[in-house]
């Protein structure tokens, strides 16, 4: 039986050292992008990963979200099947949109991912979010806070990266916003690690002012497209390890997604539509 619920997550700590049980049982594997299962409905990239370790990958199961299929559709058709308004980027906070709908924002360093990660949850059937939605290979490509809505369910909010190029607006746009905005319509942000480079320092000491923030917040892994399932693994370890010492407030559940080739995409979707209450799941 799932014991999940997000109030019971947020207060959820474990002390479980995965990282040092990885080095020891850690199969050689060049397994490549291609063999995520992206085809399947629903796929967890991290199914993929356990397979990889002879000791369990995530300790306790039930702290994992699993949607049934049926939810997953519900939740693609939110996704894909409604129209989305791409509203003009701010910078100040008192330009923020007057419209009472729930609010997920993405955060990460420049370059993370965290546009083509909004692309790719609206994907193809709204071809006017692919076209106004654009990325780049420069980092810093982001200067405003972009809100893209569904209307009458939700918002969705790219942000400007910080690390290189960061605007000068950073901590009084973008920053405050995820910190004041979270007792009003923010229901979760999404800080975003990319699964090629790894943790850098600039990602920790964003990660410790949301931890002190006591925001809502969970950890995404991108990019695993780019490079062998072991190094995704390893990025992964040492993401829950730090974690599991530093992040208390952060979600347990790490997701691992690709924008480029939609591994995990369809669960994100879910998750999404279910914190901001458009979707409900089956025992959690
Ligand atoms: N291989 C791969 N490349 C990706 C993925 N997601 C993004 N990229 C590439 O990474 C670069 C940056 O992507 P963006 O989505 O613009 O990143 P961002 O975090 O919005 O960047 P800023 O605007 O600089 O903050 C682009 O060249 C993308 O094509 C992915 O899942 N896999």
């Amino acid at each position: 039986m799932h014991i999940f619920t997000l109030a019971a997550l947020l207060r959820l700590q474990r002390g479980v050292r995965l990282h040092h049980i990885c080095q020891r049982h850690l199969h050689a594997t060049h397994a490549t992008s291609s063999e995520w299962c992206v085809g399947q409905p629903f796929s967890n990239p991290l199914d993929e990963l356990k397979k990889l370790l002879q000791v369990p990958l995530i300790k306790d199961e039930n702290l994992i979200f699993k949607p049934t299929q049926t939810e997953i559709r519900k939740a693609q058709n939110i996704f894909q099947g409604n129209r989305v308004e791409p509203l003009k980027g701010i910078v100040n906070l008192d330009q923020l949109p007057a419209r009472d709908l729930p609010e997920i924002a993405f955060i990460g360093q420049s370059n993370v991912g965290k546009s083509s990660l909004v692309k790719s949850l609206f994907r193809s059937l709204n071809p006017k979010t692919n076209h106004r939605l654009t990325v780049s290979k420069k980092a810093g490509h982001t200067r405003t806070l972009r809100f893209y809505e569904i209307p009458r369910k939700f918002s969705l909010v790219d942000m400007p990266g910080y690390g290189e190029n960061m605007p000068e607006h950073f901590v009084r746009s973008a920053e405050a916003y995820i910190m004041t905005r979270q007792t009003s319509r923010l229901k979760m942000t999404f800080s975003l690690l990319d699964a090629h480079r790894g943790m850098t320092e600039n990602d920790q000491e964003f990660l410790d002012k949301l931890q002190n923030s006591n925001a809502s917040f969970c950890l995404v892994l991108t990019k695993i497209d780019k490079v062998p399932h072991s190094h995704v693994l390893r990025a992964f370890l040492a993401l829950n390890e730090y974690r599991e010492k530093h992040l208390s407030t952060a979600l347990p559940q790490i997701f691992l997604v690709s924008s480029l080739s939609g591994a995990g995409i369809p669960l994100l979707r879910s998750f999404i539509a279910y914190v901001t209450g458009n979707i409900r799941i089956s025992g959690h």
